[in-house]
């Protein structure tokens, strides 16, 4: 599909102004999972599909290269880039949102890191959520993906759409100092982080979704490549297309009972005009994929939220569910960076013109070099509890890192890469060498929300974060700075040029918290806004076990949102697993094939 051709996506006119636009089923956000969900809905050519997405075909040539369509401050990115709350537990400090827009949604400008977690979903099946534990799971993992790098096995998929590989030769020298030094701590290096029987505890250079041609591949490009959106008569893709709201049978004083989704409303997404909204209807469902922000958003514009919420904004209520937007989840990053010097650090693009000009070479010759490379190659992931005083792993048996079992799930993630890993378009970081480690609470029991800052909704969610809202986190972010630094001591006990560059002032917990506070950042994985859990809850949830919303017939939601909490993996495989499972359980419900 690339470069230079026309991807068949209407505008919002071009759906508005049919007669009578009606679908069995319309998706709501054509992101990570919407477009796994509207490929394996629309397999079907009696059924007819609509997925609307509110960014465009972002498909020009930077879109394709690994390290540079993950650039989000690049030109035309496909990002929406906007401020949250200020983090009450860390100085009022104001971090940006960060959202990929366009068909493929976050897969168009993330870190490409597959990554599934095992025990999270036997977490889930622990919290009652019937079929969601790993074994009920894998197939769909197995469904989905092309493993190139990894052998075949009852747990890879080798004949999946959507392609990953791992890089296991080390690009710097600093990362292999880097494995050394967390060997020396007592992490064993693995050769396959998304395997059952792969220890809790481990380093390993992770599966990245990059194809054999070294282009990032993205959902879109898996699921919904241009011969499938070519071909499909059934399949309708809308872009550049704001959902505004649903539209039920039953008016709010009609009672639940029969309250169903029948249609959306939409308008371009870059006018904002009532007299440009319209609206398609759906037969059969409405799924909601818009995402942990975008979900939430179009609920509660919907009058589907909480009561008193929608009422201080004027809207009418048609269903209180006060689960929605509520437990906003998101991994806690704190970076440490050091000085290396500059061919060990992907700064050397930005610094040296012939180094980049070389890269670019190898890159269009052969795919190779640092253009090709992934953000984040590999990654570590402990449980703070069997580190030790001297930030050591302490012995362990079998048991402690079975990774089937919840109790093992790791609470800190170390990921390693070659440039500087704390916020922000300009920094003074990038003009010397740079190497991080990017550290993460990786199962946080803070947890923030999203809210509607506006009734209009080309507004941004209000996003708080909520960070250290729960104070245990403290000990688990103490715990894993102090990893990081121990490991870049050890690095430079090695004799490997390692200086302190973003670092904590000492030791004493008042510093590293400190530290914390100043530094802390998104990693982007935002989840848990919809959770799937029964109504009653003490967290109460908006979603059935089968992605149902609670008290509303023909809406379902199929993104990062249900998460009944958030993974210690990376989300963007859990979304497509989800999205694989809503598949599957839809076509069931309506017979289809
Ligand atoms: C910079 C960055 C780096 C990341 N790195 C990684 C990584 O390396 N590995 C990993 O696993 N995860 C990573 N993530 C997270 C991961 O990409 C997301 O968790 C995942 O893509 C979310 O999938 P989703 O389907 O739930 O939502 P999304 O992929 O966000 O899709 C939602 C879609 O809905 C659309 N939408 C929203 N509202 C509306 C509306 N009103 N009308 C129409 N459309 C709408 C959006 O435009 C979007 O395309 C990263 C995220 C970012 C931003």
């Amino acid at each position: 599909m690339w470069p230079f051709t026309n991807y068949p996506a209407h505008k919002a006119q071009d759906i508005g102004q049919l007669s009578d636009p009606i679908f069995d089923f319309i998706i709501v956000g054509g992101g990570t999972a919407g477009c796994c969900l509207a490929s394996r809905l629309s397999e079907d050519p009696n059924v007819s599909v609509l997925l609307i997405e509110r960014g465009p075909v972002s498909n020009d040539w930077q879109a394709h290269v690994p390290v540079l369509s993950a650039n989000i401050y690049r030109p035309g990115a496909p990002a929406a880039i906007f401020p949250m709350s200020p983090l009450t537990h860390a100085n009022d400090r104001v971090v940006q949102a960060v959202i990929g827009e366009g068909l493929g949604g976050g897969s168009l400008i993330n870190g490409q890191i597959y990554t599934r977690g095992i025990a999270d979903y036997n977490k889930w099946k622990d919290m009652g959520r019937t079929n969601w534990g790993y074994d009920a799971l894998e197939p769909y993992f197995v469904k989905s993906e092309n493993a190139l790098s990894q052998p075949p096995s009852s747990f890879r998929g080798k004949d999946g759409l959507w392609l990953n590989q791992t890089f296991p030769t080390p690009f710097f020298e600093t990362q292999r100092r880097v494995a050394e030094a967390a060997k020396k701590l007592g992490i064993p290096h693995i050769s396959d982080i998304n395997s059952p029987h792969a220890p809790a505890v481990c380093l390993a250079t992770v599966d990245l979704t990059i194809t054999p041609s070294a282009h990032r591949h993205s959902t879109f490009e898996a699921f919904l490549p241009l011969k499938v959106a070519q071909t499909r008569k059934n399949l309708t893709l809308c872009t550049d297309t704001l959902v505004t709201g649903l539209k039920f049978s039953a008016d709010a004083n009609s009672g639940a009972e029969s309250l169903k989704a029948i249609g959306v409303y939409f308008e371009d997404t870059h006018l904002n005009n009532l007299s440009q909204r319209f609206c398609a209807s759906a037969s059969r469902e409405v799924i909601l994929c818009a995402g942990a922000i975008g979900t939430p958003q179009i609920l509660m514009l919907s009058g589907v939220g909480p009561k008193n919420h929608l009422l201080d904004l004027k809207l009418a209520v048609v269903k209180d569910l006060p689960g929605v937007g509520s437990y906003l989840k998101d991994h806690i990053g704190i970076p440490v960076s050091y000085e290396v010097p500059m061919h060990e650090s992907v700064n050397c693009l930005k610094n040296s013109i012939p180094r980049a000009l070389v890269e670019v070479a190898k890159y269009l010759l052969y795919g190779g070099g640092l253009l090709s490379i992934p953000v984040v190659p590999s990654t570590i992931y402990l449980r703070s509890s069997l580190l030790g005083e001297s930030m050591e792993i302490t012995e362990t048996t079998p048991r402690d890192v079975d990774a089937r079992n919840p109790d093992n799930i790791p609470d800190i993630e170390v990921m390693y890469f070659a440039h500087r890993a704390n916020e922000g378009e300009h920094s003074a970081l990038d003009r010397v060498g740079v190497f991080s480690l990017l550290t993460v609470v990786a199962q946080p029991k803070s947890f923030g929300s999203v809210r509607l800052a506006s009734p209009d909704p080309h507004a941004r969610a209000q996003i708080d974060l909520g960070y250290f809202s729960n104070p245990d986190d403290w000990v688990v972010a103490r715990k894993a700075v102090r990893f990081a630094l121990r490991l870049g001591q050890e690095v430079r006990t090695q004799g490997h040029p390692f200086k302190d560059l973003v670092v904590p002032e000492s030791d004493d917990n008042a510093s590293i918290d400190e530290f914390i506070r100043q530094n802390l950042r998104t990693t982007y994985h935002y989840t848990s806004t919809c959770r799937m859990a029964p109504e009653d809850d003490p967290r109460p949830g908006v979603v059935d076990d089968e992605l149902k919303v609670h008290g509303i017939n023909g809406l379902r939601v199929s993104d990062c949102s249900i998460f009944p909490d958030i993974l210690s993996a990376h989300p963007m495989a859990g979304a497509v697993v989800v999205a694989e499972k809503c598949a599957d359980l839809i076509k069931k419900a309506h017979g289809i094939h």
